[in-house]
């Protein structure tokens, strides 16, 4: 789905290279945790995949496409394909919540009924069923990236990026975004998540990619944060070892207990609801080119857009709308 090919980033003559060589391969479905100090290149993949930057060395693939020779004016298409989360969720201020969620499909063109119907479901699959006409200002912040994670995934993209999507998350609320990405990566998407967070990481047990100065450095699935061996107590211990090939080595971690906070828990709470009731229906027609079986929980993906629509990409729009709203305030 994604695959890195020895690719290189050096954003300007005689810096250290961003990206040093990497090569990473991340299949369909996957769930990848991109690690690594402050500005060991984590964004900077990111901002490669998204094609917001290009290599100046080695090929970028993703979703099948050579980054590299990939006309410009395909490039809102590939970012069809890609759902983006940010730590500062990025949310149109002056929007509802279904404002910004509905304006993802309304800037890639998608009919009005469409979006009647797809909005609620998916703001009901991330438990803010009933939050609907509330601004942003009036969420607390796991609800508000709950929001951008709706507005992310709206158009069932292939691939959901999230760079320090809990960067701005208490450690309780971080652990009910995280279950909302498994649960959306469960469906067939993949996710690669740029973060800082060890007690998330740890808790996941998930692939785990660790860049140091623009080099990958470690790549071992069921991992863990960091590359030592556990000094806290032990509770509950697994053993977790490396990715074939990179040397196995046995290391043992704790794992995390945290109790979800009372608002998490009934956002988590309305999201089982929904998964349940969405259950126990038969399964609706699926109306997309996805090869991707979706759960239940999840609402079927909108209709494929028309052939030949010139719709902007919904990351760029919804940044510019960012900005103009900022701008208008500043002003
Ligand atoms: N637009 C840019 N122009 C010049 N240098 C850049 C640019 N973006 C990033 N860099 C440099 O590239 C290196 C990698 O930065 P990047 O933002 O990818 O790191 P990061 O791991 O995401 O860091 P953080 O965890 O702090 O977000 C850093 O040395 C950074 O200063």
């Amino acid at each position: 789905m994604i695959r890195f090919e020895n690719v290189s980033k050096v954003y300007a003559r005689g810096a250290r290279p961003a990206l040093d060589d990497v090569s990473v391969d991340v299949s369909r479905g996957e769930f990848v945790f991109l690690v690594g100090a402050s500005g060991s290149g984590k964004s900077t993949f990111l901002r490669l995949v998204l094609r917001e930057e290009r290599p100046t060395g080695g090929s970028v693939y993703v979703a099948g496409r050579d980054l590299s020779r990939l006309s410009s004016w395909k490039v809102p298409s590939l970012r069809r394909s890609i759902g983006v989360v940010f730590q500062d969720f990025r949310l149109l201020p002056n929007k509802t919540v279904h404002e910004n969620v509905a304006f993802a499909l309304q800037v890639i063109g998608k009919p009005r009924h469409t979006i009647r119907t797809t909005v609620p479901e998916v703001l009901e699959m991330v438990g803010l069923d009933g939050k609907e006409k509330r601004l942003p200002h009036e969420l607390s912040g796991g609800e508000q990236q709950r929001v951008a994670i709706a507005r992310a995934f709206v158009n069932r993209p292939q691939i959901l990026l999230a760079d320090e999507p809990t960067g701005n998350l208490d450690p309780t609320t971080s652990l009910g975004i995280m279950r909302l990405l498994d649960r959306i990566n469960r469906t067939g998407t993949t996710v690669v998540m740029a973060t800082h967070d060890d007690e998330i990481v740890n808790e996941m047990r998930k692939r785990v990619v660790e860049l140091s100065t623009g080099s990958v450095v470690r790549d071992e699935v069921d991992a863990v944060y960091g590359e030592r061996e556990s000094i806290l107590p032990l509770v509950g211990q697994t053993p977790v070892l490396d990715a074939p090939g990179r040397g196995a080595r046995a290391v043992v971690v704790p794992r995390v207990q945290v109790s979800p906070e009372p608002a998490d828990l009934e956002a988590e709470r309305a999201a089982e609801a929904a998964a349940a009731r969405a259950a126990s229906q038969p399964p609706a027609a699926q109306t997309t080119t996805e090869q991707v079986t979706p759960e239940p929980a999840v609402p079927e993906p909108a209709a494929p857009e028309p052939a030949g629509s010139s719709a902007d990409d919904v990351v760029q729009q919804v940044l510019r709308e960012h900005e103009r709203v900022r701008a208008g305030r500043e002003a």
